[in-house]
C-alpha cells in the first residue's frame, strides 16, 4: 500500500450515540491534514481508533508500511500542567521510553531530537520550570525518539501563546520538509491550520467533509 493510512468507511457509536460514520479518507506519505470539529464532534474518538485505543463499530483502519515494516505513529497530548517541581530535566524526561542503558547511536538520536525541537540548550533545565512551549516540545521529541513515520497531534497547540505555537508549527514543518514524516493535526485554530496544513477532515455535526486546507471556508464553521 502506497498510503501511510487508509479509513474505510469508518463509524463509531457509543451506546446510541452515533458519533460518526462513513468516515473516509487517505494519508499519503509526507502529507500534512488537520481534524477539524466542534467540541464532542469525534475528533479524539477517530484518534483513538488509529492509535488502537478503541475499536470502531463499523468499518476498519489499515496501516501502510515503511521499508517493509508497518508504520510506527508517534502521539502527542495536549501538555498536562506539569507541576513546578517535577524533578526531571527535559532531557530525562524526552528519555522515559528510552533504553536504560543507551549505546552512542542512541545518544546520537537524543541529541539529534533535542536539536530539532529547538530544546539542545536547555535540555538540563528541570521540565517544571520549562514554559509551555517548550514543555510541548519536549511532549513532541518524546514521541520523535521513537522515529515514527507518521505524528498525531492531538489540541497540541491549545493552551500556547501564539509565538510559542508557531515555533512547534515551524519545527514540524521543518520535520516535513526535511524527512518527510507525516503530520494529523487535530485543532480548534482554523487560521493555523490554514497556515500549515495541507489538508482537512472536517466532523460538522455528524457529516463529514475532506479537501485542501485552501479550500476549506471558514463561514462552513461559523454558520
Ligand atoms: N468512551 C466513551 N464512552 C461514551 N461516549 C464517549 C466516549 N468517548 C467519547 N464519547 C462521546 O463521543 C463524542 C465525541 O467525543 P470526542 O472526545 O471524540 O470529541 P472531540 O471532537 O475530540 O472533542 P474535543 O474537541 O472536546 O476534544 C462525545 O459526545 C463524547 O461524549
Amino acid at each position: 500500500m502506497e498510503n501511510i493510512l487508509e479509513v474505510h468507511d469508518l463509524g463509531m457509536t457509543f451506546d446510541n450515540q452515533v458519533v460518526f460514520s462513513g468516515l473516509n479518507f487517505q494519508l499519503t506519505p509526507g502529507s500534512k491534514t488537520a481534524i477539524l470539529g466542534e467540541n464532542g464532534s469525534g475528533k479524539t474518538t477517530l484518534i483513538r481508533i488509529i492509535m488502537g485505543i478503541l475499536t470502531p463499530t463499523s468499518g476498519s483502519i489499515t496501516l501502510g508500511d515503511v521499508d517493509n515494516r508497518p508504520i510506527k505513529i508517534g502521539y502527542v497530548p495536549q501538555f498536562r500542567n506539569i507541576d513546578k517541581d517535577y524533578p526531571l530535566s527535559l532531557r530525562s524526561f524526552i528519555e522515559l521510553n528510552a533504553p536504560l542503558v543507551k549505546n552512542a547511536a542512541y545518544k546520537k538520536r537524543v541529541a539529534d531530537v533535542l536539536a530539532k525541537t529547538e530544546l539542545t540548550e536547555i535540555s538540563d533545565y528541570r521540565l517544571g520550570r520549562a514554559s509551555g512551549g517548550q514543555k510541548q516540545r519536549a511532549y513532541l521529541a518524546q514521541a520523535l525518539l521513537e522515529q515514527p513515520d507518521l505524528i498525531i497531534l492531538d489540541e497540541a497547540t491549545a493552551s500556547l501563546d501564539p509565538v510559542a505555537k508557531e515555533t512547534l508549527l515551524n519545527v514540524l514543518d521543518k520535520l516535513n520538509k526535511s524527512e518527510g514524516l507525516t503530520i494529523l493535526f487535530t485543532t480548534h485554530d482554523i487560521p493555523l491550520a490554514h497556515e500549515h496544513m495541507d489538508d482537512y477532515v472536517f466532523f460538522d455535526s455528524g457529516e463529514i467533509t475532506t479537501g485542501k486546507m485552501r479550500d476549506f471556508n471558514e463561514r462552513e464553521v461559523l454558520d
